[in-house]
């Protein structure tokens, strides 16, 4: 992550997030390369299952999109079932994501009572932490206000959130698609209420704010349907389901409407089922990052 430090010493600071992703999506199209070591994937570039092939192949993705493109997201999972071993793999991307010029988004989809949350904002975006990139997926489905500590420690340290709202799973409309309740009245759906409260927290941010969404690129006409405004979110929106699931440009068009220049698209196997060749990986990200430009200007 860049930083510069503060005259007497007060720390580092950064632009806001949003403001640094738009200027990434802008220099490098509106791509993010999901780093989602599949056992299935190592197996296929001939490395082994354990922290050793997680490394080789974690790196060599890097190694090939690191500056090319405008966001990296390493799945935690991935590299939390290697253990300790796996997670210092982790550390090491968010280190090359930073020597490279890349932002890191973490996916670890965090969410917890305020005050665990806290220590996962410790973990995950607070300066000095080896595990804290750029930006975190956070889970609001303990409240939204259950999110504050990462919020507080996002916004102060030039970091960014991507809140769940609409994700790209077809269970996913069983709780995001439900009505709340507000006085004893049908309210706002649970996706809507998230991306009103995410809207709240980016009024006024030029050009984007620092909290974003998840928004599928697979939910189809989901965001209308739900009355979720993701114009309005004046956020980045996260859009994982590109390649893998199924998601290409007419999907992305259509999904996202008037609200696509927030949009960064995901794609995790999509681009990596092209590797081990550090070539053949640059090529396919590259050509990801122009079909999602095509679909989103
Ligand atoms: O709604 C969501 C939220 C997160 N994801 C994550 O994105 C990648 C998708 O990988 P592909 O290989 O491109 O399918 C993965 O890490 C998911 O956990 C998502 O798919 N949908």
């Amino acid at each position: 992550m860049s930083g510069t430090s503060t005259p007497g010493g007060a720390g580092p600071t950064r632009e806001p997030f949003g403001a640094r992703l738009a200027a990434a999506m802008a220099a490098h199209g509106p791509l993010c390369v999901g780093i989602d070591p599949h056992a299935s994937l190592l197996d296929a570039w001939g490395l082994p299952d354990d922290a050793a092939g997680l490394r080789r192949f974690s790196l060599t993705v890097m190694e090939a999109v690191g500056g090319l493109v405008a966001a990296v997201k390493p799945q935690a999972a991935f590299f939390e079932r290697h253990g300790s071993a796996g997670v210092a793999v982790l550390e090491e991307v968010v280190a090359a994501g930073r020597e490279t010029g890349t932002l890191v988004v973490v996916d670890a989809k965090r969410g917890d009572i305020g005050s665990t949350m806290s220590a996962y904002a410790e973990a995950f975006l607070r300066d000095g932490s080896p595990l804290a990139g750029d930006a975190l997926t956070v889970s609001p489905y303990l409240g939204f206000g259950s999110l504050d500590p990462a919020v507080d420690l996002a916004l102060s340290s030039g970091r960014g959130l991507f809140v769940l709202c609409l994700t790209s799973n077809k269970e996913g409309h069983e709780v995001q698609h439900a009505r709340t309740d507000a006085d004893g009245e049908a309210g706002p759906t649970v996706a809507a209420l998230m991306a009103s409260r995410a809207a709240a927290l980016n009024a006024g941010a030029q050009p984007l704010g620092s909290v974003g969404l998840v928004v599928g690129a697979t939910v189809g006409d989901a965001a209308e349907r739900t009355g979720t405004d993701l114009t309005s979110v004046n956020g980045p929106l996260l859009a994982p389901g590109v390649g893998a699931q199924g998601a290409g440009p007419a999907e992305l068009a259509a999904v996202f409407g008037s609200a696509r220049h927030q949009v960064l698209a995901s794609s995790s196997r999509g681009v990596l089922r092209a590797g081990p060749d550090v070539a053949s990986l640059r090529a396919a990200a590259l050509l990801a990052a122009q079909d999602a430009a095509a679909a989103l200007s």
